[in-house]
């Protein structure tokens, strides 16, 4: 079995690849080659042997054939037992299951990533439920803030201040052509855990990571970038693992031409219709970016917009348990900031497809933020921005029971990242109020959330329509287990960016993200609900996010919106047909060395 020799190697390779370099294609601008299937740039005569194993992206460990491992110069180097990729998925579920602690999962699925891209993804995305919790909240949230303690490789792009008026030679030494989505961060608001300076680089990697798991957006097409303006945070500021500037936050004008120049060097180096998803920005630049640059660039504000998408959507799938009309509702938000504003200006837009005019819509929604309920002249003030068109008449107030009290919503959202507000008290309070009270808790991670899932259906007596930001297992009250759903933007921001990058899009509009809403609320079945799910489960929200791309394409055909035409006859075998392989079958390393005779 072992007796290949170097020249039978050679012409079993001939046959294997059709005599060609098969695979092989040029990039945009035609001078590297690349691979067709894991987009690589790789230069044949420059990959060899090793190599195969050391490059994630296409390595297969134990899973190279005996023909590859011959004609690759492999053969030796790895030990002679053959795999299948299914017997490496298992051992890796086997590994991850030895370690107790979650970051030490985090570590480990890390480190695969490293090491075996295919291997990685096709964990991940076959076993979303039981993974998502580790590369993203509330794992990813812990990971953040060891961050400088278990950094071990880099994986995207840091962007120091002190880089200004070299931003796009930063963005050059990155080594793919063709990326299509950046996720940045600043570090200012990472989930609800505060300025993590540097280390919210955890995020934009956690979230990409999605991009692919859960919508099949290649890996070499994403980027994960953190821009280090400094930190506002003592403790980081004395760590000795920090691995930032060691300054406060930069403000001010340096900030903002910094935050100019990068968004210009993206455009530069990567074209006009890469996406930009700005996330875990503090909120006092969130919503100013979001305005300044939504109509120059391809960009949206996850925890703004997309968290608003996911949030629309629970409480349209919602409607069926409660049997109301969105207009019955009267919603209370505990927060006024990205997330619960972004809802907020969301619902309304539903309500007026509903016919309801934008006053009446809005008088349906108070929200509570840090100075208590925002009502017209609040003696107190702090009602900037977005806020203003929230503040109703009313007296000021205190203190979240009370205003449930006062108020009697149908609906509390909360998303202000204090854990536990909803009292066991308040739940008792909404039940009251409602025979089936809408309770979502949408703060991350776990330790932010407003109340535990135990604790709503506990003191509501199964009677809440719950969500939450972090997952929550199963609760079984009374014989009967309800199946708390996931109320997180994972839900949506992967499927819009897939719609987006496949057609081309330049400007996302709101309309996006009440269409994604829909088109996920629509997937919720009769049975989710009977669950209590008001999402679908996690183990099929890569269909989701197929769907939610396939709404957002064809509107985006419909009303003119693409740029990338001509128009497929097929929409959703288009998208398909572009999205990521973690097969090792569909990426057969075709690019080798030729074995010394
Ligand atoms: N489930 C999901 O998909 C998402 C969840 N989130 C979560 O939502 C939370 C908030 O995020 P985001 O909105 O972006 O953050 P912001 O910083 O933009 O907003 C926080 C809001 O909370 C308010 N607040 C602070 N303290 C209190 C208090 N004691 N009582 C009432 N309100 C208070 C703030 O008030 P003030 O305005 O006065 O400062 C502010 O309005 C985070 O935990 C985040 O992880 C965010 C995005 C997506
Ligand atoms: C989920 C998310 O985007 C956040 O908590 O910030
Ligand atoms: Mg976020």
């Amino acid at each position: 079995m072992f007796a290949v020799t170097p020249r039978a190697a050679l012409n079993q390779a001939r046959v294997v690849l059709g005599g060609s370099m098969a695979g092989l294609q040029r990039d945009r601008i035609g001078q590297r080659p690349y691979h067709e299937h894991t987009g690589d740039n790789i230069c044949p005569n420059m990959v060899r042997g090793i190599d195969y194993l050391r490059d994630p992206r296409l390595n297969k460990g134990m899973a190279f054939t005996l023909e590859e491992r011959q004609v690759l110069g492999l053969h030796g180097l790895i030990p002679p037992r053959f795999k299948t990729q299914e017997e490496q998925v298992d051992l890796c579920r086997k590994n991850v299951e030895r370690y107790q602690e979650p970051l030490n999962k985090f570590i480990y699925l890390a480190g695969l990533q490293d090491r075996n891209e295919r291997l990685f993804y096709r964990l991940l995305s076959e076993n979303v439920e039981e993974y998502m919790p580790i590369v993203y909240t509330p794992t990813v949230g812990l990971a953040c803030q060891k961050f400088g303690l278990i950094f071990r490789r880099p994986r995207g792009l840091f962007i120091s201040i002190h880089d200004k008026g070299h931003v796009y030679e930063v963005m050059r030494n990155w080594p793919e052509s063709d990326v299509r989505a950046i996720v940045v961060t600043d570090g200012e608001r990472i989930l609800g855990l505060g300025d993590l300076g540097v280390q919210g680089m955890g995020i934009p990697v956690g979230k990409l990571s999605l991009y692919t798991a859960l919508a099949g957006i290649k890996p070499h097409q994403c980027l994960p970038i953190v821009l280090d303006v400094g930190t506002n945070r003592k403790e980081l500021l004395e760590d000795e693992f920090y691995i930032g500037n060691r300054h406060e936050r930069v403000t001010g004008e340096a900030y903002d031409s910094f935050i100019d120049e990068f968004m210009q060097a993206v455009v530069q180096r990567y074209g006009q219709n890469t996406l930009i998803q700005f996330e875990d920005f503090g909120n006092h630049n969130a919503f100013r970016f979001l305005e300044k640059y939504r109509g120059k660039y391809c960009t949206f504000n996850d925890d703004i917009q997309g968290t608003a998408s996911v949030a629309v959507a629970g409480i349209l799938a919602s409607l069926r348990i409660t049997k109301h009309k969105l207009a019955d509702h009267k919603f209370l938000f505990q927060g006024a900031g990205e997330a619960s504003l972004g809802i907020a200006n969301l619902i309304v837009m539903a309500m007026q497809e509903e016919g309801l005019g934008e006053e009446e819509a809005r008088s349906k929604i108070w929200l509570v933020d840090s100075r208590g309920l925002i009502v017209k002249d609040r003696p107190k003030g702090g009602i900037t921005g977005h806020k203003q068109s929230f503040a109703h008449p009313h007296e000021p107030m205190d203190g979240l029971e009370d205003i449930v009290r006062e108020l009697k919503p149908t609906a509390v959202i909360g998303a202000a990242a204090i854990g536990g507000v909803f009292t066991p008290q308040l739940l008792k309070d909404m039940a009251a109020i409602n025979e089936r009270p809408v309770i979502f808790a949408l703060s991350n991670p776990t330790s932010k959330a407003e109340c535990t899932a135990e604790d709503c259906y506990k003191y509501t007596e199964g009677r809440a329509v719950f969500a939450s930001g972090s997952p929550f297992s199963p609760v079984t009250l009374n014989g009967q287990t309800f199946y708390p759903g996931q109320g997180n933007n994972a839900y949506i921001f992967p499927g819009v960016a897939l719609g987006v990058i496949c057609t081309g899009i330049h400007h996302i509009e709101d309309s996006i993200f009440l269409m994604a809403a829909k088109a996920l609320a629509d997937m919720v079945t009769e049975e989710n609900l009977s669950h209590g799910r008001l999402y679908p489960p996690l183990s099929d929200i890569r269909n989701c996010s197929l769907k939610i791309a396939v709404y957002i394409a064809e509107h985006a055909y419909k009303t003119g919106i693409a740029s990338v035409y001509p128009q497929p006859k097929n929409i959703a075998e288009f998208i398909q047909a572009q999205q990521y392989d973690y097969h090792y079958g569909a990426a057969l390393p075709t690019v080798y060395s030729w074995p010394k005779l």
